[in-house]
């Protein structure tokens, strides 16, 4: 099933997100993509969204200003990329403002009207070779932060450090250790001016088949197919639900998978009533709900094994509905 691959571009503030996002544009135009483009800023000046429009008006730039995404109202960050979809784009980019966490953005990419058309392609994380040796001191009052920029390289698909131009090379080594303490799978390049091999990065990305693709997307609540929706270390897997399930038992089966499992969110009937079960991390919450559509249950996690998860599944649903 044909779906839209979205890349995020995280990385803190000034690290060189949006010189990234140019050459990714630009390669984009030469590749004939039609590409879509969420800016999300803090602040009231949308500064990087108009430099992006006066650059090229044919590309689709939305904004979602004064906040970070993942604290953003979740249905306001729906509708933009509903809005993004509407204008059938080819790839999507969604730009983080420096101090949002990714593995939170991809939570709102399963929104069920969206889990449908989009699938995360790549966690982009830059970083800013100068400063990153100094975070954890400059942010030190602030646990959050220091958290927020230790996520954004954890969960990355692709780390860049940028500025080389700015940095010793005995810097470069220091920097590498402290990247790789965190992250020790996820290819890492040092660069300068976010030059990266982008070409490379859109390979196997074509032009979306417009009036078979966008033809009634626009689904109440996900298909239910239970496959992983995602290629990138984040991953995120459907699982359906047919039967009233215990919500001790469900509780019980995601803390299984810690910590691999971030995140775990859907609605499910217990006894005669739906809850919206919202789990993070070990914790499980469950709120009344009147939601009448299919029941599901969406995970989202870094490097899930889908097929046990799946399996596993699969054995208890049977165990509760014999
Ligand atoms: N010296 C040097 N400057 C760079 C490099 N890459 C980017 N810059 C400059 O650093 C500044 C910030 O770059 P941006 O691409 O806007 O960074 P950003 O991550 O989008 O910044 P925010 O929007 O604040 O989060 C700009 O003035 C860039 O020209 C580099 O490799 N070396």
């Amino acid at each position: 099933m044909t779906k839209i691959p979205v890349f995020i571009l995280s990385g803190f503030l000034g690290s060189g997100k949006t010189t990234l996002l140019k050459s990714f544009l630009k390669k984009c135009a030469q590749k004939r993509l039609k590409p879509a483009i969420l800016m999300n800023e803090i602040g009231k000046a949308d500064m990087d969204g108009e430099i992006l429009l006066q650059r090229n008006k044919n590309e689709i730039v939305e904004k979602l200003l004064d906040g970070c995404m993942c604290c953003s109202q979740k249905s306001e960050v729906t509708e933009t990329m509903l809005k993004l979809l509407h204008q059938q784009p080819d790839v999507i980019f969604i730009e983080l403002t420096g101090v949002a966490n990714p593995e939170e953005v991809v939570d709102s990419l399963t929104d069920p009207e969206l889990i449908d058309s989009l699938y995360l392609e790549k966690v982009v994380t830059l970083l800013d070779g100068e400063n990153i040796l100094e975070y954890n001191s400059i942010f030190e009052a602030d646990k959050e932060l220091v958290q927020t920029t230790r996520r954004q390289i954890e969960v990355a698909d692709l780390l860049v450090v940028n500025k080389l131009d700015l940095i010793t090379s005995s810097f470069k080594e220091k920097i590498t250790k402290a990247i790789r303490k965190r992250n020790s799978v996820s290819p890492l390049l040092f660069t300068t001016y976010s030059e990266i091999d982008v070409n490379g990065l859109l390979e196997g990305i074509t032009e979306v088949n417009k009036e078979k693709f966008y033809a009634n997307r626009r689904t109440p609540y996900p298909h239910i197919h239970g496959n992983s929706v995602s290629f990138s270390r984040i991953n995120t897997l459907t699982l359906s639900v047919n039967e009233p399930m215990k919500s001790s038992i469900v509780a019980k089966f995601l803390k299984r998978w810690h910590p691999n499992l971030l995140r775990a969110k859907g609605y499910l009937f217990v006894n005669e009533n739906c809850y919206l079960l919202q789990h993070v991390m070990k914790r499980s919450y469950w709120e009344p709900s009147d939601y009448r559509g299919r029941n599901y249950l969406v995970l989202i996690g870094i490097d899930l094994n889908i097929d046990e998860i799946q399996k596993e599944w699969a054995k208890l649903s049977l165990k509760v509905g014999s």
